[in-house]
């Protein structure tokens, strides 16, 4: 697996990143779900960096100047509920890009901290030969990515695979390395120190999906 960690580097991306921890600030979920949206977009930005153009003509008023355009045809995939925002950052970017959403969750059979990872909707397009952006902020167990991409590519088989998450834990980012195809690439934009006996992300954020939509039951 190629793995990207944008915030090696200082950027902007790092206040987004601060603020949607910080427990100050975390609770605004309007700004919660806009800073979610504004790392998608800069994570969009530096994942167009590795797609594959051809050059093109843009006519102006005054001239013609050579540049180039992608030719991947994207499909944006995210994880409800969390991923939601994460995918509106990557749609502002990849405006013309299709769309998936998959559901997936914690089950807890027994009540206790066990639980395993139920998938039930998915309303996606056609992914063969596309390029497939898989949209989560979180990646804790890995066990929702591993569970959703299963899923979708039992069915179709993209040509390329790109998963990009906000928030890491080491034990997620191998259990991808372990269990997704070798020529993926992963995107994250912070990797944590990482993860407490009921598999969150230590210091990560909390509950994202919660704090950007609400306590669920
Ligand atoms: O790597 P994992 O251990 O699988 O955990 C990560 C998952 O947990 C969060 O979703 P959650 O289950 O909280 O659902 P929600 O989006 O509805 O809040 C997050 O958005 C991931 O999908
Ligand atoms: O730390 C975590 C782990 C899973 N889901 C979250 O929202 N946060
Ligand atoms: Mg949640």
């Amino acid at each position: 697996m190629y793995i990207h960690y944008l915030s090696e580097e200082n950027s902007i991306l790092n206040h987004f990143l601060a603020q949607i921890r910080d427990v100050s600030v975390q609770n605004d979920s309007m700004r919660f779900r806009r800073n979610i949206e504004r790392i998608g977009e800069i994570m969009a930005y530096e994942l167009s960096k590795v797609l594959d153009y051809k050059d093109k003509s843009v006519i102006t008023p005054l001239g013609t100047k050579e540049t180039t355009e992608i030719t991947n045809k994207i499909v944006l995939c995210s994880i409800l509920r969390a991923g939601l925002a994460l995918h509106t950052g990557f749609m502002n970017i990849f405006d013309n890009a299709d769309n998936g959403f998959v559901s997936a969750y914690r089950h807890h059979p027994n009540n206790d901290d066990e639980f395993i990872i139920k998938v039930e909707y998915q309303a996606a397009p056609n992914l063969e030969g596309k390029t497939l952006l898989l949209i989560d902020p979180m990646l804790a167990t890995g066990q929702s990515i591993v569970a959703v991409f299963e899923k979708l590519n039992a069915e179709q088989k993209p040509k390329e695979i790109h998963i990009a998450v906000a928030i890491a834990a080491p034990e997620g980012v191998q259990y991808l390395q372990d269990n997704l195809p070798e020529n993926c690439h992963l995107w994250v934009a912070a990797l944590d120190e990482k993860l407490n006996e009921k598999n969150y992300i230590i210091p990560g954020l909390g509950d994202a999906g919660d704090l950007a939509y609400g306590i669920k039951l």
